[in-house]
């Protein structure tokens, strides 16, 4: 069986599971997913980017939205807000809330993250084994202008509350250094028949991940091919704020300079969309197979399609 390990954020990383669920619905799949965006609210620990995987492969996802659940009411956040306690910029919905109650309740009796992430999944059965990249604390914090100062703040109020739209200057993994890649990690990694990077942020989501030491040395020590999809089509990312965040870091919104981004140490091989063909020998310049194929997760067919087109890549580059 086909031992696949996939590298995930959130949306992006969730839609594109789907696809390569439905390509190859008989592989053995492992995903080690963000917590960099995780989030205390309320007393209770939220992990988005794991959640969004769970639900999305779980079959519980607000479809429309891509995050948070399908069917939500939002009594508690109303009821909390009646108290006037906050932030109301957050959108957690009552169903949403349970799931946060029950790890935030078996973290305090001392359970590891992943293991309160594998008793999630008891209930979603996502056909994938989620792993957390660490069990350890780790917050992506960004730093911007602000009210005339220069502040750090945390990645959700970035994203949600500030709509990305202050300049960011940096991206900074708050934890990350003194973090341990959760059980399991490492040992997938190395096991791993492909590694995958989908259409995820490469900066707060698929960086996040490679900046808890060993995942990236792992990554690059591994024997299977590693095949990349690129988030920016035709300049801009597909969605969410790829761009922004790259610029952070000084690196272009463009399919190639995310590859070199990335770097030839870490990937084998890289898809760009057809609209980007053009970045395909710039790419092979600097020692990454790359392939321009139709990169729009329009639905789970096309999403497998590109699935499928990043696994014959890896064929290719094993070769
Ligand atoms: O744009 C929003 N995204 C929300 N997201 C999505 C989230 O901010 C992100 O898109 C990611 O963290 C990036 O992957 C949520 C995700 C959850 O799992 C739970 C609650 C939220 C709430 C919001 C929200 O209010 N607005």
């Amino acid at each position: 069986m086909q031992r696949i390990v996939v590298l995930a954020g959130g949306i992006g990383g969730a839609r594109f599971l789907r696809g390569l669920k439905s390509a190859v619905p008989d592989a053995d799949i492992t995903v080690i997913g963000n917590t960099g965006d995780d989030i205390h609210l309320f007393g209770l620990k939220v992990c988005p980017d794991l959640d969004t995987v769970m639900y999305t492969l779980g079959g519980g996802i607000h479809e429309e939205q891509g995050w948070g659940r399908a069917g939500e009411t939002f009594a508690v956040k109303e009821e909390l807000a009646a108290y006037g306690v906050g932030p109301e910029w957050f959108g957690l919905g009552d169903r949403d809330f349970a799931t946060h109650i029950v790890r935030t309740q078996m973290l305090a009796a001392g359970y590891p993250l992943s293991a309160v992430t594998e008793a999630l999944c008891a209930r979603w059965q996502p056909g994938v084994r989620l792993l957390p990249m660490t069990d350890d604390r780790v917050e992506t914090h960004v730093l911007v202008d602000l009210e005339g100062a220069r502040k750090a703040v945390h990645f959700q109020e970035y994203w949600v509350r500030l709509r990305a739209e202050v300049p960011a200057h940096a991206i900074v993994p708050v934890g990350a250094e003194e973090a341990k890649p959760a059980p399991g990690v490492l040992e997938a990694l190395a096991a791993a028949d492909v590694i995958l990077f989908p259409p995820s942020n490469p900066v707060v989501s698929v960086g996040s991940i490679l900046s808890v030491p060993g995942i990236r040395e792992a990554v690059a020590a591994a024997d299977a091919p590693v095949v990349g999809l690129s988030p920016i089509v035709g300049g801009s990312p597909v969605r969410g704020m790829a761009d922004k965040v790259l610029a952070a870091v000084g690196v272009e919104s463009t399919a190639a300079a995310v590859a070199r981004h990335y770097g030839s140490d870490l990937l084998d091989g890289w898809l760009v969309d057809t609209v980007d063909a053009q970045a395909v020998a710039e790419v092979e310049a600097a020692g990454i197979r790359c392939r321009a194929v139709p990169l729009m997760m329009t639905d789970t067919d096309a999403t497998a399609k590109m699935a499928a087109e990043a696994l014959a890549l890896a064929g290719e580059v094993r070769a």
